[in-house]
């Protein structure tokens, strides 16, 4: 009989022959372990899947297919995962272990095997197995950590740029300043056009630094020192321009569009230009007590989505209901 082990196993035993499988069940049993019998490889996958063993013991010669093919089976049916599996089998040669380690087993044990050879080895893989949980619960502990760094940072990781988070809070507080002050405030969405194309014609990669590039030119037309750029989310981008009337913004965005035009990012698949272009929706306002955060927000979108509707590579006014090609045709400028 084996001694007792210290935690109680769920260990699946594959062995055709049922003398030799229910002589080993009935020692793990005695051991305190929860045992899980298959005759056949296939039963011992059904079973795998059934009850996710804590280990396997496979006989590794039996009709039809082998104990390696099984362990194959079972290594592609858990990926990332790892069910410790020892091969018990009549051969001790040097190639057999090789092709059962290769299979992916773990151990290789020749039969008869000793109980105490046996239970040893059970007890490392339940030492393996623990310390791999640990370290699954560490990784996974880091992810969550790291993902609540990434919520309590102000940086979009991506372009440098402030992120949502932070931009929501800057936009709070440029409106209360601009309540206060009466004075004028703009809001711009702006949105890379057609960057799904962008993406599918360059890969994701080139198309984060295009983004990283559209953010650093942003960056740059913020000029004065109250101006400020962040990343909203995916391609879109806000700029939020205190002490900006309407007819500012509107300069503003056409300078944009232009500094877009000398950076010529090629954009090789939009029916736009063969450049990198931005659609803009602005906003401008001097606030009230009625004014909010979400309302500008909320018109600068609408702005956006008229921009996109007219033909993209403009910026489009709420309360001007005019875009930058509609206003340059009026003012003769530009
Ligand atoms: N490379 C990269 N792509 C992103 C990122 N965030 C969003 N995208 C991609 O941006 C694309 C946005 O696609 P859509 O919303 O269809 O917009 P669009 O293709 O720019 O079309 P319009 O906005 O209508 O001009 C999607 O393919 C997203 O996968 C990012 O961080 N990196």
């Amino acid at each position: 009989m084996l001694p007792s082990s210290h935690t109680q196993l769920t260990i699946l035993v594959v062995d055709d022959q049922n003398a030799a499988r229910v002589a080993l069940s009935a020692e793990l049993d005695q051991a305190g372990h929860r045992v899980i019998e298959a005759d056949s490889p296939d039963w011992a996958l059904e079973l795998f899947s059934r009850y996710r063993p804590d280990l396997v013991l496979l006989d590794v010669e039996m009709p039809g297919h082998d104990g390696f093919w099984t362990a194959r089976q079972m290594r592609a049916a858990e990926p990332g995962g790892w069910t410790p599996i020892i091969f018990l089998s009549k051969s001790g040669e040097d190639r057999a272990i090789w092709q059962g380690i290769e299979a992916g087993g773990d151990d290789y044990l020749v039969k008869p095997v000793s109980p105490v050879i046996l239970h040893a080895k059970l007890r490392a893989m339940q030492r393996l197995s623990q310390m791999r949980h640990r370290l699954v619960q560490l990784s996974d502990d880091l992810r969550a950590a790291n993902a609540q760094l990434q919520e309590l940072s102000h940086v979009d990781s991506l372009t440098g740029l402030m992120n949502r988070r932070a931009l929501d809070a800057r936009l709070q507080q440029e409106l209360d300043q601009a309540r206060r002050d009466g004075d004028a405030l703009t809001l711009v969405l702006c949105d890379v056009d057609h960057f799904k194309r962008y993406n599918d014609a360059r890969g994701h990669i080139e198309g984060d630094a295009c983004l990283r590039r559209v953010a650093q030119l942003l960056r740059e037309t913020c000029r004065r020192p109250s101006d400020c750029a962040g990343r909203y989310g995916g391609e879109e981008f806000a700029l939020i321009l205190p002490h900006t009337p309407r007819s500012g913004a509107m300069t503003y965005a056409r300078a944009l569009i232009r500094t877009m035009a000398l950076a010529h990012i090629p954009h090789p698949d939009s029916p736009v230009a063969a450049h990198i272009t931005l659609s803009g929706g602005i906003t401008t306002c001097t606030p009230d007590e009625s004014t909010t955060a979400e309302v500008l927000l909320m018109r600068a979108d609408d702005a956006l989505y008229n921009a996109k509707s007219y033909g993209r590579n403009r910026f489009f006014s709420y309360e001007m209901q005019m875009d930058t090609d509609e206003q340059r045709h009026i003012t003769g400028n530009g």
